[in-house]
């Protein structure tokens, strides 16, 4: 009746029947099909925009509006996804997803050619699994007894690699990956020579080229024709054909030089060739297509939008799945895009402004388009809200659109038009000079790099993607070689003969020569090993070593002790302040929460009891913030005068007041909990306070004198490799230790993952009540503490408790949140550690570092909260006694439990710190930048691109045993110059 209605309304003003049915027509193809059914939304919309039009000054609008109906031309292609989230948004990928986790890994890197994943080592973590490569005792043999618990081999860990070439997580994944499979291919070639070149003529994608000898001598004075800082650092005015406003522009986005311009990276690549699609609503596509209308639209008197339409083919999948058909033969579709802004507010809605929107998209051009799609009514439309678009070169470019080659997606610049970015680089690069590269031939031919100027024709105007990946590979490993280079080259000036120079280069290429035998460690250290109830593991032996011998050393140590949750971190930190303590010096603990404050304290205490006495024992401390004010100023007083040789605190640590007679250590616990710069401010506040106090000197008569002026070494600890920690790892100047064992008789703990229904929870509770009559004890973890109106469906920590204490009544239930005062929350781990609570119900606050042995059994409740990385931190405060330990994930979203699942599936912090990054999605593949205050890795991702790391290192290393001054290369050092700051150096 409303349709009826409207019709009449709009004859009544005039309008012919035939563009009645036009406008109809039209609606219905926009997707407005409900008219029919639902005649509201036609009822408001149709006659009120036609209404408006009518009474328009430029009466032939409506007409031109309506014409629009007709004839969706002809288009082009290209689709793939954008994030990795995206990918699991795919109904496909989600079964797949479901019946085997491993798959989303194949896909993404399938979706991503140029992500090179890097490797891990493999984490054996439980009994009689560990291998051992390349080991080394760490004791002399005969000094063996009593400290070892089994003649078992140490794990030696490279200190400076992450990354072993040992078997990977990601067998599968590399197996998958193009620059494997290129260098895999390059191996079995008869061509093989280790110097693949890019051939620049479009179609040849990668050319061997036999090696000329190996070419340039490795001793032989690095030449290249042009000088690479000399061309990089040009100005851009030396682009031909640049206006000044352009010039002034491009300055003002901050391309000032060649280098900064070729540096802009593509943040993704639209591939034409690929057409084959299943869209799904709600996935995130990418589409190249031609537009086909661009309208501003005034909807009412104070609501506008813009839309334009862009029609795409696709292949017909369906239609392709019922007979085999070729490529050629390959049945294509259209689909219509419309991509939609919407304004709301008057001004938004006079004619000038909307027609400088729809002119800002020029109906023929070729755009690319990215963003969620949302399926219309109408067959094959689709809507866009949030879109990016990019208009493509023209049609007839044949290296663009015809050749099929990715196009360069560009991270916006300041506003800057894409296309002119796209074509003044495009410009920059003509004028490259042919072969030119700082790192000498020789070390690119060995790790199969490109030469530079080729890396920067790969990197923006690929032939295909392996090209891409290639180029990508040799930009990674320019970022981590040159400051590999930067720091052994700053580490080299310091020395003053070539013996010791190249003494260290040896000690960086063999990892072994990292370590002291035990009889060399101090009684202190040895008296502590012996009071341990335990004897330390393999990889907690070798760990010590290798901070002892950096303890021993005259420079400072700034080193990443780094293991999986419950590996034993503490201990090794305890006997690395032992060593130093035992040689007459302090040593401050710094954690995170006053809660591992306290549970250090008590257990060093706790250990200390049962050490034995021979030339006194360390006096320890605990200063926190609850630290009475009284208490505090004697502790500071007992620092600054030596009396007291190991503070352990929370920051109160860095507090001005808080002054060292002779601090030789500082350990970060969980140090990612901290700031960079508060980091900074600790390391720095000691270096300033160890040589303020005369006392050092006094307190240390051993010691030489340029101990005084020595920083104290640093020892950060880490459970997850997660990428500021890495990144710390590199820009810290830090050195790597890995613990990559557990302690004996650790089981794994048995991971559920049930949904939070009645049933759910009805299976949870049976569950724990099993554990409690065993004897268990219980966390509970929640989300958040108190029940919120916004978020119902999370449960809460203090409204649980009365549930839960109903629920068990023969149990005693306990609470632990943030909130609590410091001694309320000690009291309550207090009593769950004795066993005088069975359950204790918390939130995060027990993630980091929280030890109660004996406790049995976590259920996590809204487990979809948290991230993989946090729940396996969490999971990892059961199994760390001998009793088997059981961990519920409780979700209450359905969609969750897949995700959850990957836990299920594996006890490898490393394994699941990669699967969360997977899992969550890389953004921008290759634009990321890194966050805090870190210098920024272009294009480099430090969590897939271990491997290529690893190598910069060894070529640095390769380049200073050659020239310790790199004197025989000047390029290079050069460059150097350009890329590190000056006084890294030593200039
Ligand atoms: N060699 C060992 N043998 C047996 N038990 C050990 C050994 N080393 C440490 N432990 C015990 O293992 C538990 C976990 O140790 P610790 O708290 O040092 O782990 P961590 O690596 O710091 O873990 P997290 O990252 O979770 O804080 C402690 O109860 C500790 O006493």
């Amino acid at each position: 009746m409303a349709v009826v209605a409207s019709v009449v309304h709009l004859c009544s003003m005039g309008f012919s029947e035939k563009c009645l049915r036009r406008a109809i027509s039209f609606e219905a193809e926009r997707g407005y099909r409900n008219i029919f059914g639902r005649s509201r939304r036609y009822n408001n919309f149709l006659p009120s925009k036609i209404l408006t039009l009518c009474f328009r000054t430029k009466p032939n609008f409506p007409g031109k509006m309506l014409e629009g109906v007709a004839g969706y031309e002809k288009e082009s292609v290209l689709m793939g996804y954008n994030s990795l989230d995206d990918l699991f948004d795919n109904a496909r990928a989600r079964e797949k997803l479901r019946e085997n986790i491993e798959f989303d890994v194949s896909l993404a890197c399938k979706q991503f050619p140029s992500i090179t994943l890097g490797y891990f080592p493999t984490v054996e973590l439980y009994d009689g699994t560990t291998h051992c490569s390349g080991s080394r005792e760490p004791l002399a043999p005969e000094n063996l007894k009593g400290y070892l618990p089994s003649p078992v081999d140490a794990n030696w860990a490279d200190p400076n690699c992450m990354y072993g070439p040992t078997d990977t997580l990601y067998a599968e994944i590399s197996n998958i990956n193009s620059s494997y499979l290129l260098e895999e291919k390059f191996k079995e070639s008869p061509m093989y020579s280790r110097s693949p070149s890019l051939e620049t003529e479009a179609g040849n994608d990668l050319q061997l080229t036999r090696g000329e000898s190996c070419c340039s001598s490795s001793s032989q004075t690095q030449q290249t024709a042009v000088s690479v800082a000399e061309f990089l650092d040009k100005s851009i005015s030396c682009i031909s054909g640049l206006t000044k406003r352009q010039l002034s522009q491009l300055e003002n986005s901050g391309f000032y030089t060649l280098r900064k311009l070729l540096h802009h990276f593509p943040r993704s690549y639209a591939d034409l060739q690929n057409a084959e699609v299943e869209i799904d609503d709600g996935q995130y596509l990418i589409f190249v297509g031609k537009i086909i209308s661009s309208r501003g639209i005034r909807a009412s008197l104070s609501f506008s939008f813009l839309e334009v339409v862009v029609a795409c083919e696709i292949a017909d999948i369906e239609a392709n799945s019922e007979c085999v058909v070729n490529e050629a033969e390959s049945r294509r579709r259209k689909i219509y895009l419309h991509l939609k802004k919407f304004f709301r507010g008057a001004r938004f809605t006079c004619q000038p402004f909307l027609r400088c929107l729809q002119e800002k998209h020029k109906e023929g051009d070729i755009v690319c388009v990215s963003g969620k799609v949302r399926t219309m009514r109408c067959k094959d439309h689709f809507e866009m809200r949030e879109y990016n678009i990019d208009v493509l070169k023209d049609e007839e470019d044949s290296s663009v659109y015809a050749k099929g080659r990715p196009y360069p997606i560009y991270p916006s610049k300041k506003g800057l038009n894409p296309d002119f970015l796209r074509d003044i680089i495009s410009r920059a690069l003509k004028t490259l000079p042919i072969n030119f590269d700082p790192i000498p031939k020789d070390v690119t031919q060995d790790y199969r790099l490109l030469c530079l100027s080729d890396a920067y024709i790969g990197i923006h105007q690929p032939t295909n993607l392996n090209q891409a990946d290639l180029a990508r590979k040799r930009l990674i490993f320019d970022e981590f070689f040159y400051l590999q280079l930067g720091k052994l080259f700053q580490m080299l000036e310091g020395l003053g003969t070539k013996i010791e120079k190249d003494g260290l280069l040896d000690r960086y290429r063999k990892p072994e020569l990292n370590s002291t035998f035990m009889e060399e460690w101090s009684c202190m250290t040895k008296n502590f090993v012996k009071a341990l109830p335990y004897s330390l593991t393999p990889s907690q032996l070798s760990a010590t070593s290798e901070i002892i011998c950096d303890l021993k050393r005259p420079v400072p140590m700034n080193r990443l002790l780094q293991g999986d949750v419950g590996c034993g971190k503490t201990v090794v930190a305890f006997l690395a302040c032992m060593e130093v303590i035992g040689s007459g010096y302090q040593a401050a603990f710094m954690v995170p929460t006053e809660l591992l404050a306290v549970q250090h304290y008590e257990n060093l205490l706790h250990l200390l009891e049962k050490m034995e006495e021979v030339h006194g024992k360390p006096s320890v401390a605990l200063l926190t913030g609850s630290t009475p004010t009284k208490q505090a100023q004697f502790i500071r007083k007992g620092l600054q005068a030596g009396d007291i040789s190991l503070v352990i605190g929370t920051h109160s640590l860095i507090a001005e007041k808080v002054e060292f007679s002779a601090l030789r250590i500082a350990i970060v616990d969980e140090q990612h909990r901290f700031g960079v710069v508060q980091r900074g401010r600790f390391n720095g506040k000691l270096y300033f306070n160890s040589i303020s106090s005369k006392l050092a000197s006094a307190s240390s008569k051993d010691s030489q004198k340029s101990d005084i002026v020595m920083a104290p070494h640093v020892l950060a600890m880490s459970a997850t490799p997660i990428p500021r920690t890495l990144a710390l790892a590199l820009y810290g100047d830090m050195s790597l230790t890995q613990i990559t064992d557990l302690p004996p008789g650790r089981t794994p703990v048995e991971t559920y993952i049930i949904e939070g229904n009645e049933t759910g929870f009805e299976k949870i509770y049976q569950m724990m009540e099993e554990e409690l009559g065993g004897g268990g004890k219980v966390y509970l973890v929640y989300p958040v503490i108190e029940q919120s109106e916004q978020l119902p469906q999370l449960r809460a920590a203090s409204a649980d408790l009365e549930t839960i204490s109903r629920r068990f009544p023969d149990y005693n239930c306990g609470l632990l949140h943030g909130k609590m005062k410091s001694d309320e929350k000690d009291e309550a781990l207090r009593r769950f550690r004795a066993g005088e609570t069975n359950i204790l119900l918390s939130t995060q606050v027990i993630e980091i570092g929280v030890d109660v042995p004996d406790a049995s059994m976590m259920v996590v409740m809204n487990a979809e909260r948290f991230g993989i990385a946090q729940l396996h931190q969490l999971r990892g405060r059961v199994g760390r006694g001998e009793r088997k330990s059981k961990c519920i994930l409780s979700a209450s979203t359905t969609t969750s439990l897949n995700r959850l699942k990957v836990l299920g599936k594996s006890s490898d912090g490393f394994y699941l710190a990669n699967m969360d990054l997977l899992l969550r999605g890389p953004g921008d593949l290759l634009g990321k930048k890194q966050s805090g205050h870190l210098p920024e890795f272009p294009i480099a991702r430090l969590e897939i691109d271990g491997n290529i790391l690893q190598e910069a290192h060894l070529a640095a290393l390769k380049v200073l045993g050659e020239s310790h001054d790199l004197e025989k290369f000047s390029d290079l050092k050069a460059e150097l110059s350009m890329r590190q700051p000056l006084c890294l150096l030593g200039d």
